[in-house]
């Protein structure tokens, strides 16, 4: 039987980690005034009487505040001061010795890195596990691999149709805890019960406000988790999602939002100029240097990976997590992600890092990022026909990664995870010139900020960079470009590829909103 316990925010302490002067118990009861709501002592050099007397005393203020106590690994210190549970990990005591020692209904849990450890922990009937680390941390030496967000969601899957709780822990903090909330899920939609935190509260002046603040973060979460990934209450039509696009293209034009885009040094320019046709403004920046400073402005992010090195790797990490934590969109276009395997653990990495509104790439690009091989890629492009099934495809991947999936080609396919919409615009020479997706990137973002621009109600602001109004931003964004492509070539300025980017740009700053009426072709398909 399932204890009711709240893991939500769960302490670990680390006397080591606590500012100069600051004394540990001061800093406990405060981390519990802030809503800590369980904590775990974990000694791992303090003699036994030492840890005995440190364990007795938190017990006390733990019972202050109806708080669970739980002891690191030591079975004996627990008994000795009468604590609620043991945590060990997997090289300590094995569980079924912990819990034929500890008195019946305590806690037990366990730490586990990869899905062995998970499926020991079920038979061993344990009451939680702890899933780590998910983040490089200062406080452990890692011996396991990281398990990164994503991986969490895997670990997730195999708890399915049991009572045992996951919190995931390591180097969670106020600047990640979103990414972990929101990128931690399972195929079923099944979420952590909470996230367990060190430095973040231990290291602080004022432990009270950094648990607050985490305790902030979780509850929002936890109260829009019900929504699910798609919250469009009313049935999609074609005629609804245009309406909803050209009211982000006027956005566009009269708030001329800023993009930003840290994008590949082949279509930089031109990607900068579709954005400039379109009436949004671009700012092309890849310094790490600089990206706090950044995501204060823009309305919206976009990342392309084309010509990826280190060092602006290292910019789109820190973009993307200061524009999540902005609540600004960010786009991200997985430019030849199947060529390397450079370009593979960069996509894991920046995956595992921010939390992304919109992944948009060809059908090469998005079955090397969900790990299929029945689409190819020759670098950059995608082989072939695509994909058997376009509309599960998308469907899934946006499930998977909660964000909107849009996949171009001859028709594109856009998904929330719950509805896909079919876009059959455009033209084959926009097959035939460099940088026609990434320039597809540069529309989408820009709709991303035009939408934010756009008044909202109060929910759609605290779900910020995941909500359902990506879906028309990506549908927007991805229609005035293939139509612009088809009104350049019926101007008949087009004698080949050289003049068709010209006439595109032209033919995207002259587009009215009639034009895009009379030509989009947009297709609700579920
Ligand atoms: N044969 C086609 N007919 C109509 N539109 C097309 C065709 N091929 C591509 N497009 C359009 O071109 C845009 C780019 O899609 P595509 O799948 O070619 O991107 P990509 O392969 O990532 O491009 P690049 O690598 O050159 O940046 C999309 O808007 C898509 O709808
Ligand atoms: C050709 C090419 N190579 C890297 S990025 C890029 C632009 C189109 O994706």
């Amino acid at each position: 039987m399932s204890k009711k316990v709240d893991y939500s925010l769960y302490l670990v302490t680390c006397r080591e980690l606590l500012p100069p002067d600051k004394d540990y118990y001061e800093s406990l009861e405060e981390s519990l005034q802030g809503g800590v709501t369980i904590v775990q002592i974990r000694e791992k050099t303090a003699e036994t009487r030492e840890f005995v007397e440190i364990a007795a005393k938190s017990k006390v203020i733990c019972d202050k505040y109806n708080v669970p106590l739980i002891i690191n690994d030591r079975i004996d210190v627990a008994l000795a001061v009468h604590a609620s549970g043991v945590h060990v990990g997997q090289t300590d005591m094995p569980v079924d010795v912990v819990k034929r020692l500890l008195p019946v209904g305590s806690i037990v849990g366990v730490s586990c890195n990869n899905l062995d450890h998970v499926k020991t922990a079920i038979d061993d009937g344990v009451d939680y596990i702890g899933i780590g680390s998910v983040w490089a941390t200062k406080t452990k030496s890692l011996t396991s691999p990281l398990v990164g967000v994503r991986g969490v969601g895997v670990l997730l899957d195999a708890l399915e149709g049991t009572e045992i709780k996951a919190v995931a822990i390591g180097g969670i903090k106020s600047t990640n805890i979103l990414r972990t909330l929101y990128g931690a899920v399972s195929q079923s939609g099944h979420t952590l019960d909470g996230v367990a935190v060190v430095s973040d509260i231990v290291s602080s002046n004022d432990p009270q406000n950094a648990a607050a603040n985490l305790s902030g973060i979780i509850h929002k979460f936890k109260a829009q988790e019900h929504l699910g990934p798609a919250m469009i209450g009313t049935p999609l039509t074609g005629k609804g999602v245009l309406r909803q696009a050209l009211q982000i293209f006027d956005a566009i034009k009269t708030t001329s939002p800023l993009v930003h885009q840290i994008t590949n040094t082949v279509v930089s320019t031109q990607s900068a100029n579709i954005t400039l046709a379109l009436g949004a403004s671009p700012i092309m920046a890849t310094s790490a240097k600089e990206m706090q400073d950044l995501s204060k402005i823009p309305g919206a992010l976009l990342v392309n990976i084309g010509t990826l090195v280190d060092d602006t790797k290292e910019g789109m990490l820190a973009s993307g997590l200061y524009a999540n934590l902005a609540r600004k969109p960010v786009v991200l276009d997985p430019v030849g992600v199947g060529a390397s395997q450079y370009r593979k653990d960069a996509i894991k990495e920046l995956l595992d890092t921010w939390q992304v509104s919109i992944i948009k790439g060809n059908a090469g690009e998005l079955a090397a990022l969900s790990g299929t091989s029945e689409v190819e890629s020759k670098g950059v492009d995608s082989v072939g026909d695509g994909f058997k099934d376009p509309i599960s495809f998308v469907k899934n991947l946006a499930r998977k990664e909660r964000c909107v999936v849009a996949l171009t080609g001859k028709v594109d396919y856009v998904s929330d995870g719950n509805s896909v919409i079919a876009l059959h615009n455009g033209h084959e020479m926009l097959g035939r010139i460099t940088g026609s997706g990434c320039m597809v990137g540069s529309c989408i973002a820009s709709f991303c900020a035009g939408q934010t621009s756009l008044p909202h109600d109060d929910e759609i602001i605290t779900r910020g960079f995941a909500n359902q109004y990506m879906l028309y931003a990506a549908v927007g964004g991805i229609t005035v470009f293939n139509v612009a492509a088809e009104v350049a070539v019926a101007s008949g300025n087009v004698r080949g590829t050289g003049t068709f980017l010209p006439a595109l740009i032209d033919a995207l700053y002259h587009l009215s909103l009639d034009e895009i009426v009379l030509n989009a072709d947009i297709r609700i398909c579920t």
